[in-house]
């Protein structure tokens, strides 16, 4: 264990304890420009497992002529090795992607919409309204066999095409994703233009309509503001927040986006701040380092652009 952090307390549920959803595998992999093999993203699921993560987003089943870098999904879900304690949802964009993700044995979904016009069409290929509808069909399969849904909000902060997206238009869309049956709603700041100031208003709102214990937050790290929004989210009573470990990716429908905050800078933070998240720092450093590596790409992590003796 890192000197000065707090115990481990296995199981922790209270308010000091963080949920961290790590996304890397799916928000990270998805926007790569060189192919990843289907072996090195299994073994970076696998490796994330074993760091005490709860849950590790494994893969997205969507078009493989719209997102070519997550075409094996299948094979992804079946060749992982399941921890017995981690979940592992992958996105699942229509009735389709359902039922390609069932019969590779995912047993938790997430559906994605968002608050901006624009960025649906692009993402999604479908208005906001026409999302809502594929994804009523989405809950009512994942009803019938029992499989817990996820929602996001694309945009929640800013979207790339229109600018500036309003409190209400955020809220609008995370209610109807709450009532629908989702879980719990993760707010994207897409495109990561947030700052701790629209974090907090956007929150005003959203926590009108859905229980703050139901929502996360899901920030990218384009211009270093991650971490101070993850903050403010923190003082508004928000407890799960999404991460990518070594800060990897980006969003293929929101150019110049860069990666998700990275979960080692994250899991420190909250350490740092006296939150228990249950997650071994080190090793996950370790994670980080090793995909790092592979993609030939530079480590997002600040943490994990240490010497190990200095973490
Ligand atoms: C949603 C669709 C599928 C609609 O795409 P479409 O073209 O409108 O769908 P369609 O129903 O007309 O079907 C067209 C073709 O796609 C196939 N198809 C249809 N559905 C599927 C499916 N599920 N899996 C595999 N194939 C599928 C379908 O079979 C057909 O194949 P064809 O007959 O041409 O050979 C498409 O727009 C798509 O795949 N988009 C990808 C969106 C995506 O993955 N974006 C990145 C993830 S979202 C994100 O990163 C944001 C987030 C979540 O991280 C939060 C944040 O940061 O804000």
């Amino acid at each position: 264990m890192t000197k000065g952090r707090p115990p481990i307390r296995p199981g922790a549920t209270g308010s000091a304890y963080v949920k961290i959803v790590e996304v890397g595998p799916r928000d990270g992999l998805q926007n790569e420009k060189q192919v990843v093999a289907t072996a090195v993203k299994v073994d970076l699921i696998n490796r994330l497992s074993d760091t005490g993560i709860p849950v590790v987003e494994a893969t997205s089943f969507v078009s493989p002529k719209w997102v070519p870098q997550m075409a094996d999904a299948s094979q992804v879900l079946t060749q992982i090795h399941r921890a017995p304690r981690v979940s592992y949802p992958v996105l699942t964009p229509n009735v389709k992607g359902f039922h390609a993700a069932l019969a590779a044995g995912a047993r938790e979904v997430a559906i994605f919409g968002a608050a901006s016009e624009s960025f649906s069409l692009k993402n999604i290929n479908c208005s906001i309204e026409e999302s809502l509808a594929r994804f009523q069909a989405v809950m009512d399969e994942a009803h019938t066999h029992n499989i817990p849904v996820r929602g996001y909000v694309s945009c929640v902060l800013g979207c790339p095409y229109e600018g500036r997206v309003t409190p209400d238009a955020v809220a609008r869309v995370a209610q109807k994703l709450f009532d629908m049956g989702c879980y719990e709603i993760s707010l994207g700041d897409t495109i990561g233009v947030g700052t701790p100031v629209s974090m907090r208003e956007m929150l005003k709102a959203t926590t009108q309509v859905v229980p703050v214990q139901r929502l996360a937050v899901h920030c990218h790290d384009t211009y270093g503001r991650a971490l101070a929004n993850i903050y403010e989210a923190l003082q508004h009573g928000v407890r799960v927040v999404d991460s990518s470990v070594a800060g990897l990716g980006g969003c293929p429908y929101a150019k110049g986006a860069t990666g998700n905050v990275a979960t080692e800078d994250v899991v420190d933070m909250l350490d740092k701040l006296g939150y228990i998240t249950n997650v071994d720092l080190p090793k996950l450093v370790k994670v980080g380092q090793f995909i790092s590596a592979h993609l030939s790409r530079p480590n997002g992590s600040k943490l994990g652009q240490q010497a190990p003796s200095k973490l």
